[in-house]
């Protein structure tokens, strides 16, 4: 019997997670929909871009079928700010001791960056054992995943980083990978030029591409 795992259970439903900067929030609701549509429907949408949060809130409040989860959440006011707008999941890049700290006490549904073997250990101490690998393909891609899986066989992954269409199946392929992540199905070229059925249709061939769940 493995331990009961929501965080992994909301990625593993997901399979890829795209990762959404979005410059202005007037994008967010028709860019969400045009994943949806094409069947990617958990979106992490970054904080990296002042429109973030208020994008956030307008794919909630207007994209039926979206669960999203506020990315680059880096320290506790971020976590703060994931409550009040009431997203599904937070995700950050990294972790440190006050995030991970802030995160338990909170209880949301969080997904710690880590690189390195310590930095999982770290997490896991507070009971995150579902990570980010951050940044995946340039840390050392599968071979790196695979290696952290022989002493760490309850952590699951959601590699990030580095990652394209053609080689997310076989980051999928790995048993302790949950779900991918990428900026891959949103390019920002596409999404400043709204084309969206561009969009929705890279999105439902890298579902088909990821195979079932
Ligand atoms: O902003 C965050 O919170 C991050 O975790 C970083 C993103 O995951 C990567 O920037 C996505 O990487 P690419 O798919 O290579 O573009």
């Amino acid at each position: 019997m493995t331990t009961p795992n929501p965080t992994a259970d909301l990625l593993r439903a997901a399979r890829i997670v795209p990762v959404l900067t979005i410059r202005d929030a007037a994008q967010a609701v028709p860019l969400a929909r045009a994943l949806v549509a094409g069947g990617v429907t958990t979106l992490e949408v970054t904080l990296r871009t002042e429109a973030g949060a208020k994008a956030a809130e307008a794919i909630m409040a207007e994209v039926p079928g979206a669960v999203v989860g506020l990315g680059t959440v880096l320290a506790r006011r971020d976590l703060l700010l994931a409550r009040q707008l009431g997203v599904t999941f937070a995700f950050s890049p990294g972790a440190t001791p006050e995030l991970l700290d802030a995160a338990a006490e909170d209880g949301i549904p969080f997904v710690p960056g880590i690189a390195t073997a310590s930095e999982l250990m770290a997490a896991a101490a507070r009971g995150f054992t579902t990570v980010k690998l951050f940044p995946a393909a340039q840390l050392g891609g599968i071979g790196a995943l695979k290696a952290l899986g022989a002493p760490f066989p309850e952590a699951r992954f959601c590699p990030t980083g580095g990652i394209s269409e053609e080689e997310m199946r076989d980051y999928l392929a790995l048993p302790n990978v949950v779900a991918v992540g990428g900026s891959w199905l949103a390019p920002a070229a596409e999404v400043a030029a709204g084309e969206w059925e561009a969009i929705e249709a890279r999105a439902r061939r890298s579902m088909e591409r990821a195979g079932p769940r």
